[in-house]
């Protein structure tokens, strides 16, 4: 038996306020450097997003085994913090985060002088994090055209080095806002690093504890913006997004001007309306990768021809998201196709009256990212409790804003 939910939106029409949740990301960076940092530190607003909930009780568990579940940055931030702080832990997840890989963190962190050992397939969850016996190494390579992850684990424990790090970046630099936006958190608590070219330096000094409150979280912003794109008429108001902002998928704003959407930065939120949409679009995803799956979704439903780069990373997230999107949008007669290496092309016939039923493959964003297609027509969305990731109140905000949902089991 699969749940399903059926989600329609009878007037088509978008009027209100939505309170975002608050982003992971920037909450899972907070715990962990405020755990580095002892002391007494204020997070306000954190996510109630299961990822950032489950760090949350993983960081205060004595527990030997440690459960990641499905969420990236709990296991590569987690893996690092550990192996520094010398806690022998096991580190497992769930049987597609054993999938993902971890290699090129668990080999910076053994040049470090972790004893890291895995317990499966090699360069792979899970591992076993047995000792820290340090090693004088303060420059490392590390490639960073995987995950970016790796990365931020690696800075956010640097400071703690006795001789801090120098981290040289290796290839290209995916998902790069992260690494800035994990360089932002660690200068809240009073570290400082330089960014040059393709090195970071960290000096080795201590965090302060800090007060820090978490802003919401851009990439649910992503789904909000796609419904305004769809429906007929629309005026809405997302709550507690800066302009000036830390996250990378703020890009929604620029790439979303081109399909239909006009943002204003008001006092009291950030304020989306509808504006004329381009037919025909390029984007380049290797800086805000968790927007790939809603412009792809929103292009195939409302016929816009979209080229699309820097989607390397999508394949190693909660599902190979290339081919989960693949599958899915031939379902409404568009086909995404990759043309050259590393170049995806959808060209949307638009046929958009069958009944449209969506599976989500353990992948919140595939959830989210479809949804919104409901101001159309009726469709269904399997599996919809995936949403628990990062946005487990995002049912209640669309039936807030007039959707109407029927769940059944199938
Ligand atoms: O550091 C982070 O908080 C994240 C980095 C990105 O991953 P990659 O660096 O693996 O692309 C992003 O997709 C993920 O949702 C969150
Ligand atoms: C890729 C994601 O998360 P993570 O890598 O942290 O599991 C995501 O939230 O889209």
């Amino acid at each position: 038996m699969t749940k399903t939910v059926t989600v329609s939106h009878p007037s088509g029409i978008l009027k209100g306020q939505v309170q975002l949740p608050a982003s992971k990301s920037e909450a899972n960076r907070a715990l962990i450097i405020a755990a580095l940092a002892g002391g007494e530190s204020e997070l306000q607003n954190l996510s109630e997003a299961n990822d950032t909930q489950l760090l949350q009780r993983l960081l205060s568990s004595d527990s030997d085994t440690i459960d990641a579940e499905d969420a990236g940055t709990v296991m590569r931030f987690l893996t690092a913090y550990y192996a520094v702080t010398g806690q022998t832990k096991t580190l497992t997840g769930t049987e597609r985060m054993c999938q993902r890989p971890i290699k090129v963190l668990v080999e910076a962190l053994q040049e470090l002088g972790a004893g890291i050992e895995y317990l499966g397939e090699e360069g792979y969850p899970p591992l076993k994090i047995k000792s820290f016996t340090g090693s004088d190494k303060k420059r490392l390579k590390v490639r960073s055209d995987i995950s970016s992850q790796y990365v931020s684990a690696l800075l956010m424990v640097a400071p703690l080095l006795p001789e801090g790090l120098e981290l040289e970046l290796e290839g290209k630099i995916s998902s790069k806002p992260y690494i800035e936006m994990t360089l932002a958190l660690m200068k809240q608590f009073g570290v400082d690093a330089s960014f040059e070219g393709n090195t970071i330096t960290v000096p080795h000094q201590p965090y302060q504890p800090a007060t820090f409150a978490v802003e919401s979280d851009w990439s649910a912003a992503s789904y909000w913006y796609s419904m305004v794109a769809l429906a007929k008429e629309a005026d809405v108001t997302l709550l507690g997004l800066r302009e000036a902002s830390h996250q990378g998928d703020k890009a929604i704003v620029e790439i979303m001007r081109r399909l239909g959407v006009y943002t204003e930065f008001m006092p009291d939120g950030t304020r989306l309306t509808k504006k004329r949409a381009e037919k025909r679009v390029a984007f380049d995803f290797s800086n805000c990768p968790d927007l790939a799956q809603t412009i792809v979704a929103l292009c195939a439903a409302s016929g816009t021809a979209v080229e699309m780069t820097g989607l390397e990373s999508l394949r190693i997230k909660e599902t190979d998201r290339i081919q989960a999107l693949q599958i899915e949008v031939l379902g409404i007669g568009a086909s995404l196709e990759e043309r050259t290496p590393g170049v995806f092309q959808m060209n949307p016939s638009l046929m958009i009256d069958r009944e449209l039923n969506f599976r989500t493959y353990q992948d919140h964003r595939m959830a989210m990212a479809f949804a919104p297609i409901a101001l159309l027509q009726p469709i269904q969305i399997q599996e919809p409790e995936v949403v628990r990731k990062s946005y487990p109140r995002f049912w209640e905000d669309l039936e807030k804003m007039g959707f109407e949902l029927r769940y059944s089991e199938q």
